[in-house]
């Protein structure tokens, strides 16, 4: 690894444990969706996230997915059955652990409200914060880049058990940037930030090989985060492994630059 002027960084497996997202956060999605959705259903804000969940149901059955749940118009059905159709799409969605945006985005309107009452505390890595002092006296920029909506992401950091990180985080990208298994994506985050230097400037930490080998191919760093909870690496898919660095903590990016 050599020296990096911004850490662009995933969340799920590498800053949090994956036990934190799949026991707390997506259960108080699924617990509390139908009293959820009488409380906030004549919210214009709200109905923006059910129209998004709606217009990707259309794409899905478009693109053959028989298991997809459509949602009716107001003007098709009563208000009763399109809450049914709401409860059904995220339920299914979720059940598959659908990296999509429009349910990135509900989940996230959700968890708002966990989080501001403290019922949630994002849960973070023991490494991550010293790794984030550390970084920013060096003066590297870090990023985050998550399935979970930029929102969503937000609110993990500022309401962590560690204390509110949002001071250490330069900026933010969810998947409408682009997909975490595409090279383009992680371009456009080049292009976004807006850095003179070179792609290969960005060092990516992620604990999923597919999105490293996106990574790397679109000319950034990358280390795969290696934590306890997450299944066993997989390096079995045809890619150039003896390159892909391995690491157990954000501590040992500093070790391994030269
Ligand atoms: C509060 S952040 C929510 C994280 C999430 O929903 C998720 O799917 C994380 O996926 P990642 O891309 O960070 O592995
Ligand atoms: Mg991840």
């Amino acid at each position: 690894m050599t020296t990096c002027n911004i850490v662009l960084l995933d969340i799920e497996g590498t800053t949090t444990p994956i036990s934190f997202i799949h026991d707390c956060l997506f259960p108080y999605v699924t617990e509390n969706l139908t009293g959820f959705l009488k409380e906030n259903w004549n919210s214009s804000e709200f109905q923006s996230y059910i129209q998004l969940l709606r217009e990707q149901a259309l794409k899905d059955v478009e693109n053959g997915m028989t298991d997809a749940v459509i949602i009716p118009k107001e003007s098709e059905s009563d208000v009763k059955s399109i809450q049914h159709a709401v409860t059904n799409n995220i339920q299914w969605q979720m059940r598959v652990d659908r990296k999509i945006a429009a349910l990135k985005s509900f989940q996230g309107y959700m968890w708002k409200s966990g989080f501001v009452s403290g019922e949630l505390k994002g849960v973070i890595y023991d490494d991550v914060v010293t790794a984030f002092k550390q970084w920013k006296d060096a003066g590297i920029n870090i990023y985050i880049y998550s399935s979970g909506s930029v929102a969503a992401q937000k609110l993990l950091f500022a309401y962590s058990d560690k204390g509110n990180l949002s001071e250490y985080i330069d900026g933010y990208f969810d998947t409408t940037i682009g997909s975490k298994l595409e090279s383009q994506s992680y371009l456009n985050i080049y292009n976004e930030i807006g850095i003179q230097s070179p792609p290969s400037s960005i060092l990516f930490l992620s604990d999923n090989i597919n999105e490293i080998i996106a990574a790397k191919k679109a000319g950034l760093q990358t280390a795969i985060v290696e934590r306890p909870g997450n299944p066993p690496l997989n390096f079995n898919n045809g890619s150039n492994n003896e390159h892909i660095l391995v690491i157990h903590s954000f501590l040992e990016v500093f070790t391994n630059r030269q």
